[in-house]
Formats: C-alpha cells, structure tokens, sequence
C-alpha cells in the first residue's frame, strides 16, 4: 500500500534512524526525511501517521529548527518525541521553558493508562530522557498524560485531535515499554496496517553491488571487527576475487590484536588480505597532539593514505569497502545533527579521497549487522566479538598519545579483558576497556609516594551502542582487577570504575 507510510522528520536527533527502524520493525514502511520538507510534499505522500524527532535545538531561541503549524490540522495523527514534543507545545501555544532539572538517562514514570499511548501498559514504569528543556503549560485541548518525578510533562495528548507528545524517548531500548508505547502510536492512533517486512537485506545489498563492481578491482578496509568482516563477506560474495582486504596496524592496536586478526582471518576465510604495519607513521602524525578531533580527523586520514599507497600498488583501483554503519554516520554529523564525535571512517575522512566509498552497512545499527552477519554465515564468536573503534587506543589515551601511555592502557586493558572473560562475564557485557585519562595521583606503594597513572575501567550494557548503561560488575571482579592492574602494570598507583550512562556520557571517553 502506497501511503501506508509513516514519516518521521528529522529534526537533528541522535536516535532519528532508530525510530524508522522501531516503525519497520512494527510491519510499518517508514523514511526519515528532512524536517525542511514542505508541506506539499508531505500532503502529497499523504502517510499514515508523522513523527517530529529529538533535537539539540531549543524551541524557544531565535532560528531554531520548526515546522509549518498546518502539520497539525492534516487530520493525520502526529507524535512528538522529545524536542518534537517540545516544538508542538511551542507552535501550539503552549509553554516550554529551560528545565530547573535536567534529565539525562533512565526515570521512574508513571503513565495515565486512560491514554491512547499507555493504552494496556502498567501504571509505572522507566523511561529514557534527554533533555533539559520541557514543556511546562499543555496547549489548549491537551491533557497531560505522564509525569516523572522531574518532570510534570512527561507525555500529554489531544486525542480529539491524534495529536501526541511524549518527552522520554520510546525507541531506545532502555525505556521498558518503548515498542509497546510506539505501537499504540502507529497501530492505536494511526491505525496503520502490517504491510512491511524486512526484505532479504543481503540478497539486494549482494545484487547491488555486484551490478556496480563487476569485473573492478575493489579494496576492503579490514580491522577484523565485526562491521567490516561482514561488510567484506557480502563484497566478497558479490565480487570474488576482485576484492582485497587491508588491515591496517597503526601501532592503536590491543595487546596480540594484530596477529590474532592476520591468523583468524586467513585460517577462517578465504579472501586475498594484506597486513600493513604503519605503527610508525600514525605515531608520527599525531606526536604532540592532544584535542580528540584533532587525533581524530589524523587518523581517519592516514588510514585512507595508507590504503592510497596499497591500491596504487595493485594498479589502481576505485572503490573503496567500510564497514560503516548508521551510529557512525549520525555521531559524525549531518545536515541537521550536531556532532558528537568525528568516526574516522566517516567524519574523519579527508576531502581529497581517491576512492568511491562502498558502504552497505550504512543504514544498519550494529545489531542488525549482528543478525546479517549469521545469515551469512560468519562464525557466531566473530559476529558478537565487542566492538573496537578504529582509531583504537588512540582515543582511549586521552590527550597526547605516547608509547609509554599506550603501553600502560594496553596492558591494563588486556588485565581487564582476561578477568572478565575468567568470570564468564564476556558474553553479557557488550563492551568493556580500560583508558588512560592522563591524570597522575598520589599513591603510597611500599612505604614509598608514588605520583603515578590513574586507569578508568569502562564497561556498558548496549544493543546499538546509541545508548547504555554501565554493566554492574560484581565488586569482587573489579577488585581483582584492580589490585591486578596496580601490581602488574609499572606506573599505575590507582584505578576508577565509570559508572555513567549514554548519554549524558559516551562510551568511549574521547
Ligand atoms: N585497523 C584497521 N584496518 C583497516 N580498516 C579499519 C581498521 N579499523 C577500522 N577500519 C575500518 O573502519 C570501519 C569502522 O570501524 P569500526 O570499528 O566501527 O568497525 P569494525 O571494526 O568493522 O567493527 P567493530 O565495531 O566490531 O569494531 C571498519 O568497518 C573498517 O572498514
Ligand atoms: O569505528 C569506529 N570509529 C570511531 O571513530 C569510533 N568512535 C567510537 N566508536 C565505537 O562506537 C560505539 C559508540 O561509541 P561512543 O559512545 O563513544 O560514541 C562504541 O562501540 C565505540 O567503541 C567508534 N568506532
Ligand atoms: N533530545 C532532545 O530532543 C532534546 C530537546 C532539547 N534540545 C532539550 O534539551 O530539551
Ligand atoms: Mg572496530
């Protein structure tokens, strides 16, 4: 069906694609589409239902991002979630103010079950919030629907009207009942029929590019990783041997990575790879740099110099295989999102790149690549390996890198890893490391002052990596990693536990 659609407009948030996703996932075609459509063209689609998205903007200051009011009088059900709740309230008439507290992470909720959106759920529940404005007066015609113990607006709706706002965000796993308060929107309001289903993703994405690299020659950046590894099995399923891997040892590497990567990949698959030991020349570069876009936006540049460098030794050659996927991409920056933190592989890429980019994961989040990456075929160990960024230690020594500091946070890192995989935690935390934060405390060790490395251990519960929570290491594991650390590690005297979320926090700490 043509108009069973949904639109959501994107308004610059950092989880506008998860909630495509969450609507597709309900039997729902959905599209993200710029927040600047014009309302023509929205009627001309004519869809089911419209979602407003997140922001950084705030509603209330001068040029912030908006919407016709007409989107409201279509007679077609509207939600707005976080900034879109706030931007309705706004054009509505109503008040949003800057918060007198700000909410960031999980919040006790408690949901008026009359609702159409809190339709069957239980009364209290926990949410994900993000925000620090909020909507403080409800526009005529609305009644307020939830509440947090922070904030009074925590839902509201005009049910004459199908008009909807919800200040948490429902398409991030970590609010309970997410999916189920989506589907009142999408099924109960929208009224939308299951008329989507996942289309055989691999099939098309392998059909593709094959109708686009046949008979080229086409490079793979390879970290061994899990985007990558799949990214490469669908390419290599397309093209053959015209693919060549690269993997790259920039010297960010964890302790043993290089080689345990170079033997799994040859014993386990059978496509032409070479390994290139660049340590040196990424060292080089970032000598004396400390600001982590900085470090970034080098990185991202020298492993595209470095895969120049190869292909123009294999003759030339065009295309150029990521295993980006969608937090990349958003993180980076778009048209309308800020950016948060600059992937070497999209951000950090330099303009004067020689490559056409091959991307096929672009639009996934990393569990779906998890999910593709079975149905190919790819042994299930790899597939949920925990992810490592590319510019890898890297930025996990903050400020300047150094070999001494990236030597300290290797092993300390590889302490770590061993004690939790001992434990048998290795399967449930999603990712877990250690990182340098380059501050330097006072200890006392055999009677004597030491002025020493502080390490910061970093674990998180995630199914996308767009948000988590910290993972609740029994104390016991973390004190003998602790005491571990500081024993075997020269030059560390004390050891921190990271007990934030995402947000306010990222994962990784640069
Ligand atoms: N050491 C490396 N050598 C070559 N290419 C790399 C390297 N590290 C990263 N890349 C490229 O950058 C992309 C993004 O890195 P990223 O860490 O997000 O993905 P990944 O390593 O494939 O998967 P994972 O998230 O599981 O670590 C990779 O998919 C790969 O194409
Ligand atoms: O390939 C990558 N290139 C990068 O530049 C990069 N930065 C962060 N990450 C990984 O992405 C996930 C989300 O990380 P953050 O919460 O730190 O943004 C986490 O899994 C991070 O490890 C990166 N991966
Ligand atoms: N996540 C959001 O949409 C935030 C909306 C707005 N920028 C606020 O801080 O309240
Ligand atoms: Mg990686």
């Amino acid at each position: 069906m043509e108009n069973n659609v949904i639109l959501v407009l994107d308004f610059g948030g950092q989880y506008n694609q998860l909630i495509t996703r969450r609507v597709r996932e309900a039997g729902v075609y959905s599209e993200l589409i710029s927040a600047k459509t014009s309302i023509e063209e929205i009627k001309r689609r004519n869809p089911v239902g419209i979602i407003l998205t997140g922001g950084p903007n705030s509603v209330y200051e001068e040029g912030s991002m908006t919407v016709s009011e007409e989107i409201f009088s279509l007679g077609i059900p509207v939600l707005g979630i976080c900034y879109g709740h706030q931007l309705m309230t706004h054009k509505l008439k109503g008040k949003v103010n800057t918060g007198t507290v700000k909410e960031y992470g999980k919040s006790h909720i408690h949901f008026e079950s009359e609702s159409v959106m809190f339709q069957g759920l239980p009364e209290e529940s926990v949410v994900w919030m993000s925000h620090q404005d909020e909507v403080v007066e409800v526009p005529e015609g609305f009644k307020v629907t939830a509440f947090t113990k922070d904030c009074k607006v925590a839902a509201m709706e005009n049910k004459e009207k199908n008009l909807y706002g919800l200040q948490f965000h429902p398409e991030v796993v970590h609010s309970v009942l997410g999916k189920e308060i989506l589907s009142n929107f999408i099924h109960g309001a929208c009224k939308a029929e299951r008329t989507w289903v996942m289309k055989d993703f691999a099939k098309e994405k392998i059909e593709e590019i094959r109708v686009k690299a046949d008979g080229k020659k086409v490079l793979c950046a390879l970290s061994g990783g899990v985007d990558s590894s799949v990214a490469a099995v669908l390419v290599h399923k397309a093209i053959g041997d015209n693919l060549t891997c690269i993997f790259v040892d920039h010297g960010l590497l964890r302790k043993n990575e290089g080689d345990e990567v170079e033997k799994i990949f040859r014993e386990r698959f059978h496509m032409n790879l070479i390994r290139v030991n660049a340590q040196d020349r990424f060292l080089g570069k970032l000598k004396g740099v400390e600001d982590p876009e900085r470090k970034r936006k080098i990185i991202g540049e020298e492993f595209i110099r470095v895969f120049e460098e190869e292909s123009n030794k294999l003759g030339k050659i065009d295309y150029l295989v990521q295993g980006t996927i969608y937090p990349d991409v958003v993180e980076s920056g778009t048209e309308t999102s800020q950016v948060i933190k600059s992937h070497h592989n999209v951000g950090g890429l330099p303009e004067d790149i020689e490559f056409e980019l091959i991307e096929p994961l672009r639009e996934l989040f990393k569990d779906e690549v998890r999910v593709l990456g079975e149905e190919l075929g790819i042994p299930h160990d790899l597939v949920y390996r925990q992810p490592f960024p590319g510019p890898g230690l890297g930025i996990r020594v903050l400020g300047e890198v150094t070999e001494e500091k990236l030597e300290i946070v290797r092993e300390a890192d590889f302490i770590f890893r061993d004690e939790v995989k001992k434990h048998g935690l290795d399967e449930t935390i999603w990712q877990y490391f250690a990182a340098l934060p380059n501050v330097r405390s006072v200890g006392v060790m055999g009677d004597g002052r030491t002025y020493s490395h502080l390490i910061a251990l970093r674990a998180v519960q995630s199914t996308d990596g767009m948000t988590s929570e910290w993972s609740r290491i029994p104390y016991e594991v973390l004190d003998i990693v602790s005491r571990r650390i500081v024993n075997e590690v020269p030059g560390v005297n004390r050891i921190v536990y990271d007990v934030t979320s995402k947000p306010p926090s990222t994962i990784e700490w640069e």
